[in-house]
């Protein structure tokens, strides 16, 4: 078969409670599709045509959660600054704060919530996102203590 066109780009946020002394995270949990059901993601989605990366994270951001944010650094993956999440697709992350609104399960998520890093591990992320976690850790400089045991690489890939 024909190798695929590129891999769709999605952007997210990590939002956290300050931009400058993070303390928690907010993490969120997928209702649809049936398969990502139930795992844990950074908030955002797919980035379409005619947008920038950081255009469509800011209307993902009002359309999943209804809140506005404050973007901060973006924290650049591994591949050409993008990170991998499969073979179909890449995504771009930055650091956020909400200005306005109460983050709110409105579309794709069932469930919000304030993680501190330790409670990180205890919740099970979309596989894609472990490898995001451990550089989010390292770079905020937040005390994930259990990362090490939990956070996993994925075989073969995220
Ligand atoms: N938003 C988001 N998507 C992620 C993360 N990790 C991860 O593997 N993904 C995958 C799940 C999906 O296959 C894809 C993003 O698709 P999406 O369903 O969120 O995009 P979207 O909101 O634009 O949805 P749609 O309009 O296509 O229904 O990336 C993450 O942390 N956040």
């Amino acid at each position: 078969m024909e190798s695929r066109a590129q891999p769709v780009l999605v952007v997210a946020a990590a939002i956290v409670d300050d931009l400058d002394a993070p303390r928690e995270l907010l993490a969120a949990r997928r209702r649809t599709p049936a398969r990502l059901a139930g795992r844990w993601e950074f908030p955002g989605g797919k980035v379409e045509d005619g947008e920038s990366a950081r255009e469509a994270l800011h209307r993902e951001l009002d359309e999943e959660l209804g809140v506005r944010v404050r973007l901060g650094a973006e924290l650049p993956g591994p591949d050409d600054g993008v990170w991998v999440l499969s073979e179909r697709h890449v995504m771009r992350l930055w650091l956020a704060v909400v200005v306005d609104g109460t983050p709110t399960p409105l579309i794709e998520h069932d469930e919000l919530r304030w993680l501190s890093a330790d409670e990180w591990p205890g919740v099970p992320w979309l596989d894609g996102d472990l490898q995001i976690l451990d550089a989010l850790g390292d770079v905020v400089g937040l005390p994930v203590t259990s990362r090490a045991a939990t956070v996993r690489k994925g075989p073969g890939g995220v």
